[in-house]
């Protein structure tokens, strides 16, 4: 693409403004997950506007591990609780290695089945 990488320079990614260019993402800074609904996208390495788990050789080796785990946890969550957040979810980001949610969601899990 016209650029010229000299050899042994170390290259970092910027997953996280990929993730957000107005020219790959239509609204790119608003939360909206149901634009993956039937967009084709996803996040395996093959759509390089959207690489959580990298891409290629050194992509994440732990991808079907950790989506195992986390859609495992997520859905036992979801069937065992109905969650009530006391405000609405605030979506700003707080810097780090790792982006991650600023203000805690914070909300009352109740059980869906008394346990006995
Ligand atoms: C949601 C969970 C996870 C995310 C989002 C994630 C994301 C990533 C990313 C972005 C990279 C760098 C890829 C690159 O340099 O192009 C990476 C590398 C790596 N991940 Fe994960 N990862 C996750 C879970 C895991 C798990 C569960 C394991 C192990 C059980 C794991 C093991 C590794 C290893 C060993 C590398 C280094 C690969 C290399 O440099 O060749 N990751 N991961």
């Amino acid at each position: 693409m016209g650029y010229e990488v000299a050899a042994g320079s170390r290259v970092i990614i910027n997953a996280w403004a990929i993730g957000r260019d107005p020219n790959m993402w239509e609204n790119p800074e608003e939360f909206y997950p149901e634009r993956f609904l039937d967009s084709g996208i996803d996040f395996k390495g093959f759509n390089f506007e959207f690489i959580p788990f990298g891409v290629g050789r050194r992509g994440c080796p732990g991808i079907t591990f950790a989506i195992g785990v986390n859609e495992l946890a997520l859905a036992k969550l979801m069937h065992n609780f109905d969650f009530a957040p006391k405000k609405g979810l605030d979506m700003t980001e707080a810097p780090g290695t790792a982006v991650r949610i600023k203000f805690p969601l914070l909300g009352t899990p109740v059980p869906h089945f008394a346990s006995n």
